[in-house]
């Protein structure tokens, strides 16, 4: 046998072994996650790129048959900006939330129920036959009330925007146990027949304090928390619940929402909430199977302290 295919060998055996490595590296987190239910918040602005929702929908198929139960609650506020648009509809948004009419309204539901979701179903099932789309209006799996916004310490309308009040899990348990992967669209019902817009990211906390999740990690396109933005691009590592809510009144824009999304499902009795970059490959697997420590981490201010007491978050004890 010549040299040549002598080192070829040994240089193939080498990468053979650390695959395996790799492989055996997530063993910790295969233990320590199967069974775990994750809520996994897929930003509007994490689905732009072909090869990155390729690489989200293989990560949640993956996360399927490594022994968890993913739970998937999508956004799409630039493709419901590009409708309105389109429908020569303007939009404005108040404290991050977008200022809803009633003809504004009938566009999100459609994008979002009816293009986005279907999207982002079809990805998943290219890579395993699991997800089931959900409007959170169905099964009254979210019921809301009109939310107001705070600006300057004043209330302010912001229309047909919502402010869940009870979830309804039923549906999305029995999907879990079949093992399927729920996909929500966060529109929510009233009491008062209206249909409401409810922030994705406040929908995905909510839906993860009801279900009891292990988990919530949200998507987005920014490395994480930035400390000090748009001044630098320091991403904060982890922060307690209480630093958090020191922080809360000097976030501005999408990330208010996002991390006071955080807040509430740490404080809602969710052992951990992460915000993470959707813009690099397969994120989801090096939060949830490495040590890499990527993104923003959400952890207990007082562990075994007291839960928030809070009517927004009343899902928590409303469950079917
Ligand atoms: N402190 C901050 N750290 C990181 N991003 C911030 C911060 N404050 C505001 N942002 C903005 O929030 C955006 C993320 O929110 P959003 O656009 O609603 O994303 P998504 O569609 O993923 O929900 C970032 O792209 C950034 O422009
Ligand atoms: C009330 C409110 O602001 N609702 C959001 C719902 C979609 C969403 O949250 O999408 P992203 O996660 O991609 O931002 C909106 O209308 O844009």
């Amino acid at each position: 046998m010549s040299t040549v295919s002598g080192a070829r060998i040994r240089s193939n055996r080498a990468g053979v072994t650390a695959k395996a490595e790799t492989l055996i590296s997530a063993l910790p987190w295969l233990e320590r996650f199967h069974g775990a239910t994750v809520v996994i918040k897929y930003g509007g602005h994490a689905m732009t790129d072909e090869a990155l929702r390729h690489s989200f929908a293989e990560d949640v198929v993956f996360l399927r048959y490594a022994g968890l139960r993913p739970v998937i609650v999508h956004g799409g506020g630039p493709q419901i900006n590009a409708a309105l648009a389109a429908n020569g509809i303007e939009s404005t948004f108040t404290a991050g939330l977008r200022v809803t009419t009633p003809e504004a309204m009938e566009v999100v539901r459609m994008v979002l129920t009816g293009q986005v979701q279907r999207d982002v179903v079809g990805l998943i099932n290219r890579h395993g036959p699991f997800a089931v789309g959900m409007s959170g209006e169905d099964a009254n799996l979210f019921t809301a009330e009109r939310k107001l916004a705070l600006v300057d310490g004043r209330a302010v309308d912001i229309g047909q925007v919502g402010e869940i009040v009870e979830v309804q899990v039923g549906a999305v348990r029995a999907l879990l146990d079949d093992g399927r992967v729920p996909v929500v669209s966060s529109i929510a019902r009233g009491d008062d027949g209206e249909v409401y817009n409810v922030n994705a990211d406040t929908a995905a906390a909510a839906l993860a304090v009801a279900l009891d999740a292990t988990k919530l990690v949200v998507l987005t396109d920014v490395e994480g928390l930035y400390a000090d933005w748009p001044a630098s691009d320091d991403v904060v590592d982890s922060l307690t619940t209480d630093e958090l809510a020191a922080l809360l009144p000097e976030l501005s824009a999408g990330m208010l929402p996002k991390m006071e999304a955080c807040l509430h499902a740490v404080r809602g009795g969710v052992p951990q909430a992460h915000v993470l970059d959707g813009r690099v490959l397969h994120s989801l697997l090096l939060e949830i199977f490495t040590d890499e420590g990527i993104g923003t981490m959400v952890l207990p201010g007082h562990p075994g302290g007291p839960v928030l007491e809070d009517a927004t978050w009343a899902g928590n004890g409303s469950t079917v």
